[in-house]
């Protein structure tokens, strides 16, 4: 194991310990320099200890307006000083993910689908480990097609399964098919549900959570522009995988845990369903409807850094 700074603030930390490994590259140790291509930040363009060394609280989702808005919420939350309009974004000179900092969170977009989150993670993780980052927990805070649920309920992952109900994400790596455990942590995602119970007006549950490649076909929808099965089918599918106990349906989890799983990060997964699956298709919930249910896995998050960080009366 590589020996890294105690107590991390960036380069002026002066002793050493074995850290826990974030990556699992040998290549990357032989490198000069490290281009985060898709965040545009690199080893030697910036000094990634003393910009991100502080960080404890990854949280990252689809939307880059939702990021922002996260981020500005955690800035009032833990009374950091500043106006919340000045937060910038740290990729701006890019528009394939945006990343803002808050203290010691970080809030990241990664766009839709395991290939988008996938490239986001690699380089986010590398940047953990450039910048010497400890003792750091992911979450991913998200939404979701619920199953059998009320819409509004905030699901936090069990255990991340795809589309025949596997615990498992596949990565094709040199034409070979390599083969991830999903497992999440079971302690953190306790932890969680017990913060729900804290919170007034947040349903949540512990359940599966199915990732699929595609939002319409993919998720048993008949209203894409494409549909190969009829109605019966899909409720039998629906009714199939609520049997294997999922309760909502998404499209990034089990890269996302396969990836903190490999790493050695700590991570959950936390996403509000937005409409029962069983009853329909089209999301037609009222914006406004749709935006207080989006803030429900921020404001658990929220009250769980809170929590962690002491800052709770
Ligand atoms: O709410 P976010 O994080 O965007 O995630 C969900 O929403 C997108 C589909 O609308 C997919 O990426 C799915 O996983
Ligand atoms: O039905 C839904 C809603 C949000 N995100 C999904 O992936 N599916």
């Amino acid at each position: 194991m590589t020996p890294i700074l105690l107590n991390c603030r960036g380069a002026e930390c002066s002793e050493y310990t074995e850290q826990v490994q974030y990556v699992k590259n040998p290549h990357l140790e032989s490198m000069e320099e490290d281009i985060l291509y898709h965040f545009n930040l690199g080893t030697k363009t910036h000094n990634l200890p003393a910009m991100f060394g502080d960080i404890k609280f990854v949280c990252v989702g689809g939307s880059a307006n939702r990021m922002r808005a996260f981020a500005q919420f955690m800035h009032q939350e833990l009374g950091q000083p500043g106006h919340v309009d000045d937060i910038r974004d740290i990729c701006e000179e890019t528009d394939r993910y945006s990343m803002f900092k808050v203290g010691p969170v970080l809030s990241v977009s990664h766009g839709m689908g395991a290939p988008s989150i996938s490239i986001m993670l690699h380089e986010l993780i590398k940047l953990l480990y450039h910048s010497r980052c400890r003792d750091v927990i992911l979450f991913r805070i998200g939404t979701s097609g619920g199953i059998g649920l009320a819409p509004g309920t905030v699901v936090i992952t069990d255990k991340a399964v795809d589309s025949f109900f596997r615990p498992q994400f596949e990565q094709v790596v040199l034409g070979k098919v390599i083969v991830r455990s999903t497992e999440l942590d079971e302690g953190l995602s306790k932890e969680l549900l017990q913060c729900s119970t804290e919170l007034p007006d947040i349903p949540t549950v512990i359940a599966n959570t199915m990732c699929t490649h595609d939002f319409y076909e993919g998720q048993g929808r008949l209203d894409g522009a494409l549909c190969s099965f009829s109605t019966e089918e899909k409720l039998e599918y629906l009714r199939k995988a609520h049997e294997a106990g999922v309760r909502n349906i998404e499209m990034e989890s089990t890269v996302f845990a396969a990836m903190c799983r490999m790493c050695n990060l700590k991570a959950a997964v936390i996403c509000v369903t937005l409409l029962n699956r069983f009853e329909g298709d089209q999301i037609s919930t009222h914006h406004d409807v749709l935006v207080e249910y989006q803030q429900r896995p921020q404001g658990l998050v929220a009250h769980f850094i809170k929590k962690r960080l002491g800052l709770m009366a």
